[in-house]
Parts: structure tokens; sequence; C-alpha cells
């Protein structure tokens, strides 16, 4: 699989990032709905994450997406009970996806605690994989898949040195994360790596160091953030401050 190599757009804000981006997704999404007939988005949640659905939200231009032909996936969750906003589910649906006509059944949330498989996450997290294989047993291309990244460096739920980033299967049960809540859900490196475009969204000086290491060829399983990379195309949608340390080269 081809790995495309991060190329980095620094916007002088954290509003402006988050303003950018909403652009960016309602130009890729509105091209690839041109091209195959329908779009697929992986979510992340965090703060730019969600800044960037609001942003989205509040464009007047969202609405050249065709929002009954999108997919919305996510790249990982808190395990937590549905509703609980530290779900990033829950600030998905307040900052956007409650106020367009998505269709429901397009939309595909990670499971949670209160779900068919209760709190087992195991059991929770081999669902969303079924989910993601489809009848056709093959996990999608997404055409846009979303990171924030950590001042630890991680991306979804995959945290330094955590069991879960070496798991090679589509979808991982997340234990003992440093980040509360130590159970989570995570989409595995290798469908992270199937996306069409990654896009790493990071604002203020909080992750400036996390995102040199991760643009410097750090050990992924070192600076989680250094392993994700897109088929077509990587991005690093940097604010000022969270760009300080972008290595010149
Ligand atoms: O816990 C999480 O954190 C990361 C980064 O969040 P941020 O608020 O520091 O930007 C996020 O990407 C991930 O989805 C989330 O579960």
């Amino acid at each position: 699989m081809t790995a495309a190599a991060p190329e980095v757009v620094v916007h002088p804000g954290a509003d402006v990032l988050a303003a950018a981006v909403a652009a960016r997704l309602v130009a890729s999404l509105t091209d690839a709905q041109a091209a195959r007939g329908s779009a697929s988005v992986v979510l992340t949640g965090g703060g730019v994450g969600t800044s960037v659905l609001a942003a989205l939200e509040r464009s007047p231009a969202r609405d050249a997406i065709d929002w009954g032909r999108l997919d919305v996936w996510w790249g990982d969750e808190r395990f937590l009970p549905s509703g609980d906003p530290e779900r990033n589910e829950t600030g998905a649906r307040e900052a956007l996806l409650d106020r367009v006509p998505l269709d429901p059944a397009r939309v595909h949330p990670m499971p949670a605690t209160d779900g068919p498989d209760g709190d087992d996450v195991d059991k929770a997290a081999a669902r969303y994989a079924a989910e993601l294989r489809g009848s056709d047993g093959l996990v999608p291309s997404f055409d846009v898949l979303l990171l924030g990244i950590g001042p630890d460096a991680h991306v979804a739920s995959l945290f330094p040195g955590n069991a879960a980033l070496g798991d090679e299967g589509v979808v991982t049960a997340v234990r003992d994360s440093p980040k509360p809540p130590p159970t989570r859900i995570s989409l595995t490196f290798p469908v992270l790596r199937a996306a069409r475009e990654v896009w790493v969204l990071a604002a203020g000086a909080g992750k400036a160091e996390a995102v040199g290491r991760s643009l410097s060829g750090a050990d992924p399983a070192e600076a989680p953030a250094a392993g994700a990379r897109g088929r077509h195309r990587t991005l690093f949608l940097l604010d000022a401050a969270a760009a300080a340390e972008v290595p010149r080269s």
C-alpha cells in the first residue's frame, strides 16, 4: 500500500484553521461525490476536530455536500454510555451531525457501553469491525480521515507504547489509555493507512513538540502520528503555534 509523504499547511490561528479545514472538507467531499457518487469521512474527537465540525455547520457552503450520500465513521471513541458528554460522537452530533440532513443509516458511531455488548469492549470493537467490513468484507477506502493529535503524539486512540498499537486487525479495544477514560475503541494503523487522504489537525503550542517529532522520522511506536499516512495524501493542517517545531525540510 502506498503512503503519501506529509505536506504541511499552516494557518495563523485556531479559528482560521477550523474554517479552512471546513472549506477543504466541502471541496474534497463534493469532489468525491461527483467522482464516485458518494463520499466517506472519518471523524476525530478533540478540540480542533469538533471546532472544524462547528465551522462546517456555520458555513453556507456546507450544503454543497449532498448529506444523504455521505458515510460518517469515527476513528476512535471513548467507551462510555451513549450521550455521555465525553464521547466523541456526542460532540460531533451537537456541533454538526444533528443539524444536517444525513441518512441515519450512513452514520456509524462506535458502540457505547449501553449497546448490545454492554461493557465488553472486545466484543464492541469486533462489532464495529464487522460494520466496517460490510457485506463485501472490505474495509471502506475512506475519502478523508481526520485525526487530532495529542501532546504525546497519539492519534485516534493509539497511544505511545500501548498494546493496541501493534494490533494488525481492523478495530482495536484500547485499555489503560493514559488519557481518560482508560477504555476506548480505535481504528488500527492498517485501517488509518487505507484512507485516501489523512488530515492531521493541530492547534496550540501544546501540540508543537508532538507535531515536530511526527514529521521528523520518529518511530510510530513512540509518536503514533508519525505512522498516520494516507494512500494519496497526508496533510498536517496546523495553526502557527502548533507548527513551531516543524522541521525546515
Ligand atoms: O482523546 C482524544 O484525544 C485526541 C486529541 O484531542 P485534543 O483535544 O487534544 O485535540 C483526539 O484526536 C481523539 O479523537 C480523542 O479521543
